[in-house]
């Protein structure tokens, strides 16, 4: 059974759809990478799996007690409010000590507990939100750019970090990211949405699939081949329909 997935799901927002004929499905222990330009609907997609918005045609559907950790696109945090990390993680739900603990160091930030919230850096904020989405002990983890902002090596060691909790976790990782080459070899599914979805299956095949092209060009497929893993397990059946450009 899937932990999470959509059947024919539109999403309108003020207006403007966001999204048509969504059909996605992810299940337990997987990673899948959802690629797509800006504003093709990708934040959208994973704030409707969440239940943040409403599909306006279609459904959700979520597994029954779904536990998800999810580390939004941004977060502001107003500077002038002081807010230790230790503090932020135990909001909105006041959390136990040795977990807030547990989380951080499970992130390489234990030396953070007592640093306030607007003094992060960009990695050191991007590792703090993904220990408060630990603290769900989470059965799928959502995250939406996790490497905003990060340099090529803070991105390197986030995106190592996030393959490390998949394994000692099992949870499945569903993410959102502009960083083709490197994402997508460590994905086993890719969906590249437009507003709808272009295309979706291993990376391979939807860099090498026409609609995808269309939408990135062909740049990123040297380097894909250079950084993909084996796969020694097989995936869903490819979908290639037509993709609409704007
Ligand atoms: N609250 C809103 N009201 C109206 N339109 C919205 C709203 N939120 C998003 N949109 C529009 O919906 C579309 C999809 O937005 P979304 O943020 O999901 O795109 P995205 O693929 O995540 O973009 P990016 O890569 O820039 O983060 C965009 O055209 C955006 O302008």
């Amino acid at each position: 059974m899937s932990l999470l997935s959509t059947q024919n799901m539109s999403v309108s927002l003020g207006g403007h759809v966001a999204l048509r004929n969504v059909d996605f499905a992810i299940s337990a222990g997987e990673i899948v990478t959802v690629v797509g330009p800006n504003g093709s609907g990708k934040s959208t997609l994973l704030k409707a799996l969440i239940g943040a918005v409403r599909a306006s045609e279609g459904k959700v559907t979520r597994k029954p007690g779904l536990r998800i950790g999810y580390v939004p696109q941004r977060l502001h945090i107003d500077p002038t409010l002081p807010l230790t990390v230790r503090r932020f993680l135990s909001l909105p739900h006041k959390r136990a000590e040795d977990d807030i603990a547990f989380a951080l160091a499970r992130v390489g930030a234990s030396d953070l507990d007592d640093k306030q919230m607007y003094s992060l850096s960009g990695g050191q904020f991007q590792r703090v939100l993904l220990a408060r989405a630990l603290l769900e002990k989470p059965e799928i983890l959502i995250l939406d750019e996790p490497t905003t902002g990060l340099d090529q090596p803070g991105s390197a060691a986030l995106y190592s970090l996030i393959e490390d909790l998949r394994r000692e976790t099992g949870a499945a990782v569903l993410m959102v990211s502009h960083e083709l080459h490197v994402v997508m070899s460590a994905s086993d599914r890719v969906v590249c949405l437009n507003g709808h979805v272009c295309c979706h299956g291993a990376p391979d095949i939807v860099a090498s699939a026409p609609e995808y092209r269309a939408l990135f060009g062909t740049g990123t497929h040297g380097a894909l081949a250079l950084y993909r893993h084996d796969h020694d397990h097989s995936h869903e059946v490819d979908d290639h329909e037509g993709c609409t450009h704007a």
